[in-house]
């Protein structure tokens, strides 16, 4: 059985002119790490609004662990739990006592609620930290904690709502090494991000989302298999004239030329080493410096210009 179905799901919010989510359908399989990909204001956190019983969809069914969400909102808040993008800890509680007081509003009995708290500040690294209140928590302290209440109820399906925003690197991956080792044990977690890193790494499969649809949805490297060639070839150039594009575009088996991060990602047909000597060749023709290059392969932003025609962020 999957553990979310979504089918048809179309959100508007009061007063608003479009709707934020305007007819989505997937669903995700138990088990599976689950990426709703997108720019902002693309519809992601509407849609996980709804599956979480945060909003009332306008039309179209949501299921979390076969509960109908709209239907039977209380049921599906004990199979499901959430990670906000704000940190919503409890600041005059203790670290243990925001894992107990979560627990205890789910019924799990008191002791069994400690012994997952001791497990989950282990397995969390906050052990040591868990008589203190969390006013003074760095991000990754936060987003660590946020993950380990959530787990108190023993949830089937685990909603992440860009997980490592504003995390530094280490902290970063520690969140990520922790959705993996939840997936091992079957949980099924679905996440939303704007983040690419992320995506390909975490998810087995992604929905690319922009305003209100979902424009795609497969594994992250099938969609970028599905791009036309497979290398890229990126110049940072300095005062770049603004026939440059066109002059790049027009070189032989250049397939594309998009900005791409303050410089120009070229996509090449075949061997991108190729074009190193005539697309420098271009760019001093146009009377331009070019202070770096890099070879490179397609990615997920490339999926996302191609459905779009426009850059992630
Ligand atoms: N409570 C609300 N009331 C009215 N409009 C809203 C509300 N929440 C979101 N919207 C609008 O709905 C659309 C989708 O927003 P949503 O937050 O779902 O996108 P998102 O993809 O999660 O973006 P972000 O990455 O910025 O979180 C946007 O146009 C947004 O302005």
């Amino acid at each position: 059985m999957p553990q979310v179905e979504v089918a048809d799901l179309r959100k508007r919010y009061p007063k608003a002119e479009q709707d934020a989510v305007a007819g989505v359908s997937f669903t995700v399989a138990a088990g599976e790490v689950f990426g709703l990909l997108g720019p902002n204001g693309a519809g992601k956190t509407t849609t996980v609004g709804v599956l979480t019983t945060r909003a009332r969809p306008t039309a179209g069914t949501a299921r979390v662990a076969g509960v109908d969400v709209v239907r039977d909102p209380v049921r599906a808040r004990g199979v499901l739990a959430v990670v906000p993008q704000r940190n919503n800890l409890d600041r005059s509680l203790t670290v243990r006592e925001n894992l107990l007081f979560h627990a205890a509003y789910h019924g799990v009995p008191r002791a069994e609620a400690r012994r997952r708290a001791d497990a989950l500040l282990d397995e969390f690294g906050l052990a040591e930290r868990a008589g203190d209140k969390p006013d003074r928590f760095s991000g990754g302290q936060a987003q660590r904690m946020m993950i380990a209440r959530a787990l108190m109820h023993d949830p089937r399906v685990l909603f992440l709502d860009e997980p490592s925003t504003g995390l530094d690197p280490a902290a970063r991956l520690f969140v990520w090494e922790r959705v993996r080792a939840l997936r091992e044990r079957g949980v099924t977690v679905l996440l939303t991000t704007h983040d690419m890193a992320e995506a390909t790494e975490l998810a087995d499969r992604v929905g690319i989302m922009d305003r209100g649809r979902l424009l795609a949805l497969d594994a992250p490297d099938a969609l970028v298999r599905a791009l036309p060639g497979e290398e890229t070839l990126d110049l940072a150039v300095d005062d770049p004239p603004p026939h440059l594009v066109d002059d790049l575009a027009a070189l032989a088996r250049v397939m594309r030329v998009e900005p791409r991060d303050g410089a120009v990602r070229l996509w090449v047909d075949g061997p991108a080493t190729e074009l190193l000597a005539p697309a420098a060749a271009a760019v001093a023709a146009g009377g331009a410096t070019l202070t770096d290059v890099s070879l490179g392969r397609k990615d997920l932003e490339d999926v996302f210009i191609e459905l779009t025609g426009r850059a992630l962020r």
